[in-house]
């Protein structure tokens, strides 16, 4: 496992990382962003610099208790930061600690400093060139994987860490597993290259130590002090700190002295190696460490402290005796067989892009001149230029760059404000302000159940045939309820797949499924306050039945891929052309949401069933049609109008409107004529042939003759009854005196009358 991890769900694609970087070892990809480990020097810049922790050491505490509970002989070797990250206990109280944990011995890092010093001080007299010191892991790497050029320079010797690795596994065996612990990431890539692997087993952050303590529940203030183990070191106590090395190493340091060069910290190491590799430069020695400060200032550094402070914790613990019992065995050796180690180039160059490629991709991000260059460094890139190399060479995407990408979505917001306009339009032209239209009793009907259901709170299931205007009527509702200030969401239930419907309605989280990109809020939030219109909702999967009953249940929505729920206050209006009573039976829709939903049902009657609507309906949709089409339109002929009559309108009323919108198209005057309408109609009338409303109306003639006929007769039994008397009769047929008047009038039936049939009771 690489020793910097990337956890994609956390990634929100800020740029900090690339911006960090000193060397672009950062790779964007559609989510999240990842470390090119071929190119990374492991300077942890990416780990202190991600604002969401998405970039994370690889945890090495499980390996390291694995070890200490195998009963193998575990070393634990501190790097020589130490003082300045557990300044809370003594030393000696760390000591404690580690060997409570399970350590065989715990030793202090800084003797390897001391290891390594007559190394340095034979080869800096020895070569002439300018020699680079070895000792910090990320330098090392800059130069095998950046500066090739440099290789030669780098004093063939291992660092402090892994020459305390291959003394004590001198001194005890390559049995014994050493545990190095510091504030270096750069070290935990150490372990892995071929020129000082095996020297040291595991490499721990003083973090990963502290988080160990803390799951054992080892308070190191508590424990009395015990000695560290090995050789006590003296000047190598000081190696941690700027210019550490030299005083380590016992090398004079004069300010004025250009032959030894020292500089720590990114902007300066990077200044000394440019310049080493361009030749401006050829100091006899040069100290380089990347972290700020010396070691003090590593990535896994004590944050609570200031450098000045860490800084003195250092020089204090260099003064003060710590104490050490010294196995004999320690003394004999004093200094491994091998402390050198070789350098290999590990440099891959991408491809460079030629003029012409740079241009295109600069333009591509509408940089035409170099004034559009703006340089931001938004995109995480110094220069434009710089940026348009790393897009060439697959590191760095188009939408990195900032003004652009305002550019982009400023045009965005205008197409998108220009889009909802045209389709606020088009579905107010479409469902207009209010106007369900129509005559006949069953539409009268209908708005009445709008305006008493509309106001209530109240669920409502709308049934009927397809385009019988079941979303008109939801429209409707929506604007009698107290919500119409509120948004009404409508969702066509057919229209999307099933499990894109799910993360339609509730929303997702990212990375909840492929191509979750981005947590996406769903339709029932936006509807909070409002009404969600949910069309063909026969057709919705059980899977989806269940969560749709719970959410009308518990006015909780829960996002796909999370486990938060947010609560929604969302009212229900429901359609469906299915037969949800045989979904019942046959298992394919919930009893349990059919009763849900079926509080009050409206049902849409079929436009064969409301054929007095008809020239009323085609009215109306002339005006629509002539509004739409900007033509003048004013009427339409009768042989039409009873063609339209005749017709069994299978799609009802949108297939009628659809008709008439042709037809007005169609037309050359400002009439719409049988001719304008559909072959059908016109082979289908004939002329005197009685529509269904005629022949509806001659049932009806007959019917009101016969029932006139029978409540006449009623009148006048009941006045006899009462004796003539209107009150009274009035009273027994259970009707207002007023109706039995209105009756008396119609049937032109006088008091009178009424009496004198009394006595003629045959008539
Ligand atoms: N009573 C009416 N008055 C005026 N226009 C109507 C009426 N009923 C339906 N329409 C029109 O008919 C078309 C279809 O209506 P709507 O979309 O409401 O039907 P629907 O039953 O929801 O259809 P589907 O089942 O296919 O979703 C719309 O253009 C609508 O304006």
């Amino acid at each position: 496992m690489e020793p910097i991890v990337t956890l994609k769900e956390k990634c929100r694609k800020c740029y900090c990382c690339v911006r960090s970087c000193p060397v672009k070892a950062i790779k964007v990809d559609k989510s999240y962003t990842e470390i090119i480990f071929d190119r990374c020097i492991g300077c942890g810049n990416c780990l202190s610099n991600c604002p969401q922790q998405a970039k994370t050491v690889a945890d090495k505490v499980g390996v390291t208790e694995q070890l200490l509970a195998s009963g193998d002989m575990a070393i634990a070797v501190l790097g020589s930061s130490f003082p300045a990250f557990f300044h809370n206990a003594t030393p000696g109280q760390l000591a404690a600690g580690l060997k409570k944990l399970g350590f065989a011995e715990a030793h202090e890092g800084a003797y390897g400093a001391e290891l390594i010093a007559g190394h340095y001080a034979r080869i800096t007299q020895q070569r002439s060139m300018p020699l680079i010191s070895s000792h910090c892991p990320a330098i090392v790497d800059l130069i095998e994987r950046h500066y090739p050029k440099l290789l030669k320079n780098l004093i063939p010797v291992v660092s402090p860490m892994v020459a305390m690795g291959r003394f004590l596994k001198e001194v005890l065996g390559p049995q014994v597993r050493i545990v190095y612990i510091s504030s270096c990431i750069a070290a935990k890539f150490d372990t892995n290259m071929k020129e000082t692997r095996g020297a040291i087993d595991i490499v721990l952050t003083y973090r990963e130590l502290e988080g160990i303590f803390k799951s054992r529940q080892i308070t190191l203030q508590s424990l009395p002090d015990e000695p560290f183990d090995g050789i006590p070191p003296h000047l190598g106590k000081l190696f941690s700190i700027d210019e550490g090395t030299f005083r380590a190493f016992s090398i004079p340091v004069d300010p004025l002295d250009t032959e030894s060069v020292s500089a720590c910290g990114e902007v300066n190491v990077m200044g000394v190696i440019n310049d080493l590799a361009a030749g401006r430069i050829s100091p006899r020695l040069v100290d380089l460490r990347f972290c700020y400060d010396g070691c003090i200032g590593g990535p896994g550094r004590n944050h609570d402290v200031t450098e000045f402070y860490r800084r003195n914790l250092i020089i204090n613990h260099y003064k003060r005796e710590v104490p050490h019992q010294t196995a004999e065995h320690y003394l004999r050796h004093r200094e491994p067989v091998s402390l050198t180690r070789g350098f290999t180039s590990k440099h891959s160059r991408l491809d460079s892009p030629k003029a012409n490629d740079i241009k295109n991709i600069l333009q591509s991000t509408n940089k035409f001149s170099h004034k559009d260059e703006l340089n931001c460094r938004a995109c995480g890139y110094r220069t434009c230029r710089e940026y348009a190399v790393a897009v060439y060479q697959g590191l760095a995407e188009i939408e990195m760059c900032l003004p652009y990408n305002l550019q982009q979505l400023e045009e965005d917001r205008g197409r998108l404000i220009q889009k909802y306009e045209l389709a606020r339009r088009e579905i107010e032209r479409e469902y207009g302000d209010e106007f369900i239209v129509g005559n006949d009793r069953k539409t009268l009907e209908v708005l009445d159940l709008i305006k008493q259901v509309g106001p209530t709170p109240t669920t409502v299931l709308i049934r009927g045939e397809s385009g019988t205007g079941k979303e008109l009527t939801a429209r409707a509702i929506h604007r009698y309820s107290k919500r119409n200030d509120k948004p009404l969401v409508t969702v066509n239930c057919t229209t999307i797949t099933d499990s894109l419907l799910e993360s339609e309605l509730f929303g997702h989280k990212r990375g909840a499924f492929t191509g979750a990109i981005a947590e996406k809020k769903g339709l029932f939030e936006a509807a909070d306050g409002g009404t969600i219109f949910l069309d063909e909702i026969g057709d919705i999967t059980p899977k989806l039945q269940a969560e749709l009953l719970r959410v009308l249940d518990t006015g909780d929505v829960r996002p796909v891929g999370g486990t938060a729920a947010r609560k929604v206050d969302v009212r229900l209006i429901a359609a469906t052309n299915r037969n949800l009573e045989e979904g019942v039976k046959e298992g394919w829709f919930r009893e349990d949401l059919y009763y849900r939903l079926n509080v009050f049902t409206i049902t849409m009657p079929p436009l064969r069933n409301r054929v007095e609507s008809i020239p009323i309906l085609v009215h109306h949709f002339l005006d629509k049609a002539s509004t739409k089409l900007n033509k003048r339109i004013v009427g339409i002929e009768d042989r039409a109008i009873k063609a339209l009559m005749r017709y069994p309108w299978p799609g009802n009323i949108r297939e009628m409107h659809n008709i008439i919108e042709r037809a007005s198209v169609l037309t050359h005057d400002d009439i719409i004529r049988l001719e304008n309408l559909p072959i059908a109609f016109a082979e289908n009338y004939e002329e005197g042939a009685p529509t269904a409303l005629d022949l509806r109306n001659s049932f009806r003639a007959e019917r009101e003759r016969h029932v006139g006929k029978l409540e006449k007769k009623l009148v006048q039994r009941f006045l006899t009854e009462a004796n003539g008397n209107v009150t009274r009769a009035a009273k027994l047929a259970n009707i207002p005196r007023r109706t039995f008047y209105r009756l008396l009038d119609k049937y032109r039936l006088k008091d009178s009358d009424a009496k004198g049939r009394h006595n003629n009771p045959g008539e």
